[in-house]
């Protein structure tokens, strides 16, 4: 078994172990749960397992202080959302330390994702002052129309275990400048991040009732259904699998809900023979290992021109076996482990019959059970054929599928051959093929010569059963408003 790592930090305030709510933190429950490192396995905190009634609680707080906080000035909403953004740049080493220790990502992509995590506070403190609305010509003489954008309200936040900040700020971040305040859910594999942030809102004096946490392992479900079904709840923004993303949408037809869906992807990455060879596979091997292929942009199939795939396949094993895989938090280390040992299933089945079905395989990979059971290092496969699982389901970890095709026509219908389509990557120098293939593929996203494109000013989302509702950029806090119509009527003809 890997050595167990046991962070120090500069900060230990920062490790809480309590729940969040109405500016209290909140430990008394009549169960608890056990925070583990996935890669030791070694428990890291147990935090109160809390029954369901302190759902209404929450929302009952976030309820009362909406009363107060829509009435803040955007400027002073940013006062706050800069002070968390400082706060969390000045604590980046730390928080992202936790966060490795508790997800099993490596301590660079874990510092890395504090500061994508921070950039959505910096961006909504620039935005929150500027939420405006429009005033419009109206067709009826003697009228005139304006608008407002008016925050929708208390918003309920469920976020998964792949990045533990950043998927809370990208939400919280938008809420907050518009006005909104909000429950946050976290995944019980990852609360300390979210907790993490709790404090970073206290210290930086955001009133309380405004960012609340609440903490369940054993009745996730349930507080999904509370915040789904509560009149005081007006938005629900998930990220997550699709699966649990339409039990949610179900659950909230009851009080026609709004809601913003970020869902699973299945991303196709395309180079095309004319694209800078050293580059696609750079940015392949970035695109590719994110977070150990647990992203849901991360590319799921590597679609490469037949005359250039064999070169690719070897450029790209080479990389692949220079990972250096182990604890996260250890020096060294590329890339840590999965989230769970439950993770690599998908990853084993999808190699298996994509095999079966004629694959070679390049690097072979496989578990690594010195390490851990949530370790494996990466699969490789080439001539992957379109009709393998992997091509239609997302696999979430570390296989490799190197798909062949001849034209772009052909690649074109293969990419968006799938349910879902929230990012896809191309790669080559042909203006043409970058404009024609990039608007014909059915995704939100489309990254063209670079693997790794997310960042607080894109507009984040997909299109299909990937979601709907977009995060981070300026559209990211249209989510959390709505559009207030006045008309004045019967004014005099114009002077
Ligand atoms: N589109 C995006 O921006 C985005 C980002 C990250 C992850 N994802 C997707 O998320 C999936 C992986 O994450 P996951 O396995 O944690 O997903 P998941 O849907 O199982 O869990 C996500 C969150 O929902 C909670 N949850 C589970 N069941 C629930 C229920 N019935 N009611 C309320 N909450 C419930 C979980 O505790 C967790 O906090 C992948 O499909 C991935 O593509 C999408
Ligand atoms: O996993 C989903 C989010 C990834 C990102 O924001 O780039």
């Amino acid at each position: 078994m890997v050595e167990s790592v046991r962070p120090k930090f500069t900060r230990q305030e920062l490790v809480k172990d309590a729940a969040y709510i109405n500016g209290k933190w909140v430990k008394e429950s009549n169960a608890t749960f056990e925070v583990t490192d996935p890669a030791s396995g070694e428990v890291i905190a147990t935090l109160p397992d809390q029954d369901v009634s302190v759902v209404d609680e929450a929302i009952d707080a976030a309820h009362e202080a909406f009363g107060s906080f829509k009435k803040t000035t955007g400027r002073q909403r940013a006062v706050w959302l800069r002070k968390m953004y400082e706060l969390m740049t000045e604590h980046a080493e730390d928080l992202g330390k936790l966060l490795s220790w508790e997800n099993g990502k490596s301590l660079a992509e874990g510092v890395g994702e504090i500061k994508y995590a921070a950039s959505f506070y910096e961006w909504y403190a620039e935005e929150a002052p500027r939420v405006n609305g429009t005033t419009i010509n109206s067709a009826v003489p003697g009228n005139r129309v304006f608008t407002q954008r008016q925050p929708v309200g208390v918003c309920g936040i469920i976020c998964p275990w792949n990045f533990p900040s950043a998927m809370i700020t990208r939400k919280a971040g938008a809420a907050l400048a518009a006005g909104c305040t909000v429950v946050l859910k976290p995944d019980s594999q990852t609360p300390l991040s979210a907790l993490a942030l709790a404090h970073v809102a206290e210290k930086a004096g955001v009133p309380p009732g405004v960012f609340n946490v609440v903490l369940s392992h054993t009745h996730t479900p349930e507080f999904g259904l509370r915040l789904c079904e509560s009149p005081k709840v007006k938005k629900v923004s998930f990220t997550g699998s699709t699966a649990v993303g339409k039990i949610l949408m179900k659950q909230s037809a009851s009080t026609l809900k709004k809601l913003s869906f970020e869902l699973g992807g299945n991303a196709p990455l395309i180079v095309f023979e004319d694209a800078d060879l050293d580059k696609a596979v750079n940015e392949a091997i970035a695109c590719k290992f994110r977070g150990l292929g647990q992203t849901c942009v991360c590319a799921n199939r590597l679609y490469v021109q037949k005359s250039i795939i064999d070169k690719f396949t070897t450029m790209f094993s080479e990389k692949v076996n220079k990972f250096v895989i182990g604890h996260g938090l250890k020096e060294g280390v590329t890339h840590g482990c999965l989230i769970n040992p439950d993770a690599i299933k998908k990853v084993e089945a999808h190699a298996k019959d994509a095999i079966e079905k004629g694959a070679k395989v390049v690097v072979k990979g496989g578990r690594l059970p010195e390490l851990g059971p949530s370790f494996y290092s990466p699969t490789v496969l080439t001539n992957v054929p379109q009709n393998a699982d992997v091509t239609k389901q997302e696999t979430f970890g570390p296989l490799c599928a190197i798909i062949p095709f001849e034209t772009a026509e052909e690649v074109v219908k293969w990419a968006n051959d799938t349910d879902v389509g929230l990012a896809a990557y191309l790669f080559s120098k042909n203006v043409d093929t970058i404009y024609t293939v990039s608007e014909a593929l059915e995704t939100g996203m489309v990254s063209c010569n670079t693997g790794v494109f997310s960042e607080c000013a894109v507009p984040f989302g997909g299109v299909k059963e990937s979601g709907f509702g977009r995060e981070g950029s300026l559209h990211g806090v249209e989510d959390y408003t709505v559009i207030k119509a006045t008309v004045i009527g019967g004014l005099p003809e114009r002077l």
